[in-house]
C-alpha cells in the first residue's frame, strides 16, 4: 500500500465513524419527534412553548442528517499546541498562537508534535463523550483552516482536503504550512500527500449549477466570509474573484453565527433570474434552507415576474431617479382618468342635490393636497363631497343656530352616505387603483406627458409610454426596470387596512411535515407577518441584505432594495469594471441613501479563480479601453490555450461560422459552452445554433450580453464584439463581461471590421 492509499484509508476509517455516529443521532432525532409528538394532548402554553421547540430542534436536526451530502467531511487539519491550551465549547484550542515550547530540536532541526487534529466538515459532530468527530466549518476552530499560509501558519502544520462522495473517500490533497518542520503524529512522521487541492478544484469542468467552495475557500476570501456583521460590508473585485460564492457562504456563515437574529430572514439579491437559478443550489449544499431567499430582481416584487427587456434607452431613463418624481405624479394623477363618473347626484331631505364635473375636480384636488398615499385618501375623499354636497344643497344657510346645524349636518351625513347611489359613486370615483393600473395607464403617451412634464424629454415619454404598451392587466410584458417602479407605486399608493384573515387557531394543525416546523414563539409573534400581508404578503423587514451585481442596480433598483433592508444589516459585492449602468454617480447616490448611515467595512478580492491567465490577458485588453487605469485582477492558473480569434468577412458568414466554433468548442471541453451575443441578436442567434442543440442538449446555452452576469462556463464563443460594444454606453464594459465568462477556452468570432477585442 502506498503512501497516498494509506492516507485515504485512514480518512476512510474516521469517515466511517462520523457516518456510525450520525446514525445515532439520527435515531435519537426521531425519538424525539415520536415523543413530542406523543405530548400533544398537554394544552398549557407554557408547555406548547417546551413542545414546540423540542419538536422543532429535533425535525431541523433530522432533515439534516438525512441530507446525504456529497462529500459532508471535507478538510483536516493538524495543529500544534496551543498557546495557553484553552479549549473551546466544541472541544478544539482556542488559541490561534502555538505554544512557546512547541517546536523543538533534533540533530538541528525543528521538530514538533502533532498536538491536534481537526476535521472540518458542513455539520458540527462530537462523539457520545463530546470529542469532536467533525467541526463545522463556520466554527472559529475552522477558521485556521482557511487563514493559515505558509508566511502566518499559526498552528497548522498540514491542511489536507479529502475528498469523498457520499460514505466514500476518494482522495486526499495536502498542503504543507511549515515545511521546515519535521512534525511527528503518534511518533510517525507526517506524510505529505498531492499537490494543492485549489487548482483540482478551479480545473473542475462546470455544469448547470454553481458547487460551493466549501473545501477551498482561500484567506482573502475568508475574511469577507467571517466579517463581523455589524452595518455594510462592501466587497469590489474583479471577474472570477469570487464575490458571488463569497456571498453566498457569508450567509451560511451568518446564519450559524448567530441563528436567532438571521432566522428573520436573509434576502440575497440577484441581477438575473439566470444567476438565480445557477446559484440556488450553494446554500443547501452548506446545510442552510428556509431562512435565505434568493430572489432575481425582476422578482422583488410579490406577484410579478419580469419577463421582458428594455433596450438601453429606455432602461436609462426608467431607472434614473427622476423617475420617482414622474410616479409621485402618476399616483395622484391617475385618479383624475378618463371615463370616471363626472356627475354626483343624490337626493338628502327629500331634495335632489347634484355635484358637476367642475365642482368634482376642485373636491378631487383638494382630498389630493400633500403627500399621504393615494389609496389612503378615500376617506378624507368621502368627507369633502359630503362637505362639498352639504354646502351645495344650501342647509347651511337655513340654519343660524350652530348646534342645530351640527345636527342636522349629521342627519344630512347619515342620510347620504347609506344611498347606495353614493357608495357606488365613491367606488368608482375614487377606486383603490394597484401600482400595475398606475404603470399601464402610463402606456399613453400624452398622459405620461403630462406627468412626466418639466422632468423627462419629449423623446423619453415617448420611449417609456411605448415600451409600457406591451405590459398586459396581468402583468405580462415587464421588465426588472419595470418591477421597480412598480414597488415604488406601491409605497406612493398605499395599501389600506382589510381585516385580518383569520389566524391558525391551532398551532398544533402545523405538526405535519418538517417543513412546516416553527416554535410556537414564533407563530404566536406574527407580527413581521402582518407587516409583510399589509403589503400584499411582500417580505420587506429582512435581517440581512446580499446584493450581488451590486455596481448594476439603477437608482430606482436601489430604492426598491433599500425599502426591504431598511432595519437590516448589509453585504454588497460588485465590480465597477462590470457596470452596465451608464451613470454610476446617480446610482451611488440612491445606494447611499439606501444605506444610510451605516458604517462600512470595505474589502478587495485580487484573485481571479476563474479565468486561465490567457484568456484573462484578452478581457484585460478590453478593460484598459473600458475604464482606463482600472487594475484586473490576477489570474491563477495558465493552461497554455490561447484563445481563439476567427474573422469572416461580412455578417452574412456569422451564422456557419457561430455554428462551427460552437461544434467545435462543444468537443473540445467536457461541461458547458455558452454563446454571449448582442442582447437584440438573441433570437437570431439561437436558430443559428438550433441544429446543434439534439446532442449538445443543456451543455449549449445562447445568451445575450447582459444576460452572461455572473455565470460562467467551460467554453465561450462571443460573437461580434463590436455589436456589443456599441449597444448602449456601457458596451465595452459590458463585452469585458462576456469576455470573462469562460474557465477553459474562448472564441471571439468577428467580420473583418470589427476591431473591439484587439488580438494580444
Ligand atoms: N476559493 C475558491 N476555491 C475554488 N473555486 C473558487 C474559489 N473562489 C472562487 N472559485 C470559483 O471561481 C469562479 C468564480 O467565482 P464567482 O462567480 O463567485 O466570481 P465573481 O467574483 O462573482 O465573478 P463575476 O464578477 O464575474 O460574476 C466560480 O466557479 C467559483 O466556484
Amino acid at each position: 500500500m502506498d503512501v497516498r492509499e494509506r492516507e485515504i484509508s485512514d480518512e476512510q476509517r474516521h469517515l466511517d465513524t462520523v457516518y456510525r455516529r450520525l446514525t445515532e443521532k439520527i435515531h435519537e432525532a426521531e425519538f424525539l419527534m415520536a415523543d413530542a409528538a406523543s405530548r400533544v394532548q398537554v394544552g398549557t402554553p407554557g408547555a406548547l412553548a417546551e413542545r414546540d421547540a423540542q419538536v422543532f430542534r429535533a425535525g431541523r436536526h433530522l432533515s439534516r442528517l438525512n441530507n446525504e451530502f456529497e462529500d459532508f467531511l471535507f478538510g483536516r487539519i493538524d495543529l500544534l499546541p496551543g498557546k495557553d491550551g484553552v479549549r473551546g465549547p466544541d472541544g478544539a484550542q482556542t488559541s490561534v498562537e502555538p505554544a512557546d515550547d512547541a517546536i523543538g530540536e533534533e540533530g538541528g532541526e525543528p521538530v514538533a508534535e502533532i498536538a491536534e487534529t481537526l476535521h472540518i466538515g458542513r455539520l458540527g459532530v462530537l462523539d457520545a463523550e463530546y470529542v469532536p468527530l467533525v467541526i463545522d466549518w463556520r466554527a472559529p476552530a475552522a477558521a485556521p483552516f482557511y487563514r493559515a499560509t505558509p508566511v502566518a501558519p499559526g498552528r497548522v502544520v498540514r491542511r489536507r482536503v479529502i475528498r469523498s462522495r457520499g460514505r466514500r473517500v476518494l482522495g486526499v490533497e495536502d498542503d504543507l504550512l511549515r515545511p521546515e518542520l519535521r512534525a511527528l503524529l503518534g511518533g510517525v512522521e507526517l506524510p505529505v500527500v498531492g499537490d494543492g487541492a485549489l487548482m483540482a478544484a478551479l480545473g473542475r469542468a462546470r455544469g448547470r449549477r454553481m458547487n460551493d467552495i466549501v473545501a477551498s475557500i482561500q484567506a482573502e476570501q475568508d475574511e469577507v466570509i467571517r466579517a463581523p456583521a455589524a452595518a455594510v460590508t462592501e466587497v469590489t473585485g474583479g471577474p472570477g474573484t469570487g464575490k458571488t460564492a463569497v456571498a453566498l457562504h457569508r450567509a451560511a456563515y451568518l446564519l450559524y453565527q448567530d441563528r436567532r437574529r438571521y432566522a428573520g430572514g436573509i434576502l440575497v439579491v440577484s441581477p438575473t433570474p439566470l444567476l438565480v437559478s445557477y446559484t440556488e443550489g450553494v446554500l443547501p449544499s452548506l446545510g442552510e434552507e428556509g431562512q435565505v431567499a434568493i430572489r432575481a430582481l425582476g422578482s422583488l416584487f410579490e406577484g410579478v415576474e419580469a419577463d421582458a427587456y428594455d433596450d438601453p434607452a429606455v432602461a436609462r431613463t426608467k431607472g434614473s431617479a427622476a423617475m420617482a418624481r414622474v410616479l409621485q405624479n402618476a399616483a395622484r394623477g391617475v385618479v383624475e382618468r378618463p371615463g370616471a363618473p363626472d356627475r354626483l347626484r343624490v337626493v338628502a331631505f327629500g331634495r335632489r342635490v347634484e355635484l358637476s364635473g367642475d365642482e368634482l375636480a376642485r373636491v378631487r384636488q383638494q382630498a389630493l393636497g400633500g403627500t399621504a398615499p393615494v389609496n389612503l385618501l378615500r376617506p378624507r375623499a368621502r368627507r369633502l363631497l359630503l362637505d362639498a354636497l352639504w354646502r351645495k344643497s344650501g342647509a347651511p344657510d337655513r340654519y343660524q343656530d350652530p348646534g342645530f346645524a351640527a345636527e342636522a349636518r349629521e342627519a344630512f351625513n347619515e342620510d347620504i352616505a347609506d344611498e347606495e347611489v353614493f357608495i357606488d359613486f365613491l367606488a368608482a370615483w375614487w377606486p383603490e387603483v394597484t401600482p400595475l393600473q398606475v404603470l399601464t395607464a402610463m402606456a399613453d403617451e400624452q398622459r405620461l406627458g403630462r406627468w412626466a412634464r418639466r422632468i423627462l424629454r419629449p423623446r423619453e415619454v415617448r420611449q417609456v409610454a411605448r415600451s409600457l404598451r406591451r405590459v398586459t392587466a396581468a402583468g405580462a410584458g415587464l421588465s426588472a426596470h419595470d418591477v421597480a417602479l412598480l414597488d415604488e407605486l406601491r409605497t406612493l399608493l398605499g395599501t389600506p387596512a382589510r381585516p385580518a384573515a383569520p389566524r391558525e387557531a391551532d398551532p398544533l394543525d402545523q405538526l405535519t411535515g418538517l417543513a412546516e416546523l416553527t416554535t410556537y414563539a414564533e407563530r404566536s409573534a406574527p407580527a413581521r407577518d402582518r407587516a409583510a400581508e399589509a403589503d400584499g404578503g411582500d417580505r420587506m423587514d429582512y435581517a440581512h441584505v446580499i446584493v450581488d451585481e451590486a455596481q448594476d442596480l439603477t437608482p430606482m433598483q436601489w430604492r426598491m432594495v433599500g425599502r426591504r433592508g431598511a432595519q437590516a444589516t448589509w453585504t454588497i459585492v460588485g465590480d465597477p469594471a462590470q457596470s452596465s449602468w451608464p451613470d454610476p454617480a446617480e446610482a451611488t447616490a440612491e445606494r447611499d441613501r439606501a444605506l444610510g448611515r451605516r458604517m462600512r467595512r470595505r474589502f478587495e478580492l485580487t484573485v481571479n479563480y476563474r479565468n486561465p491567465a490567457e484568456i484573462a490577458r484578452v478581457a484585460d485588453g478590453v478593460l484598459a479601453r473600458a475604464m482606463p487605469g482600472a487594475v484586473p485582477p490576477r489570474a491563477v492558473r495558465a493552461t497554455g490555450i490561447e484563445p481563439r480569434f476567427v474573422t469572416v468577412a461580412a455578417a452574412e458568414g456569422l451564422p456557419a461560422a457561430a455554428r462551427a466554433e460552437a461544434a467545435r468548442l462543444l468537443a473540445e471541453v467536457p461541461g458547458t459552452v455558452g454563446v454571449v451575443v448582442a442582447m437584440r441578436q438573441r433570437e437570431t442567434a439561437a436558430g443559428w445554433l438550433a441544429d446543434l442543440r439534439p446532442e449538445a442538449g443543456d451543455r449549449l446555452m445562447v445568451l445575450g450580453s447582459l444576460e452572461a452576469k455572473g455565470l460562467e462556463y467551460d467554453a465561450t464563443l462571443v460573437v461580434s464584439p463590436v455589436t456589443i460594444g456599441d449597444e448602449s454606453p456601457a458596451g465595452l464594459r459590458t463585452l469585458y463581461v462576456a469576455l470573462t465568462r469562460a474557465t477553459q477556452r474562448l472564441t471571439v468570432l468577428t467580420t473583418t471590421d470589427d476591431t473591439t477585442v484587439p488580438t494580444p
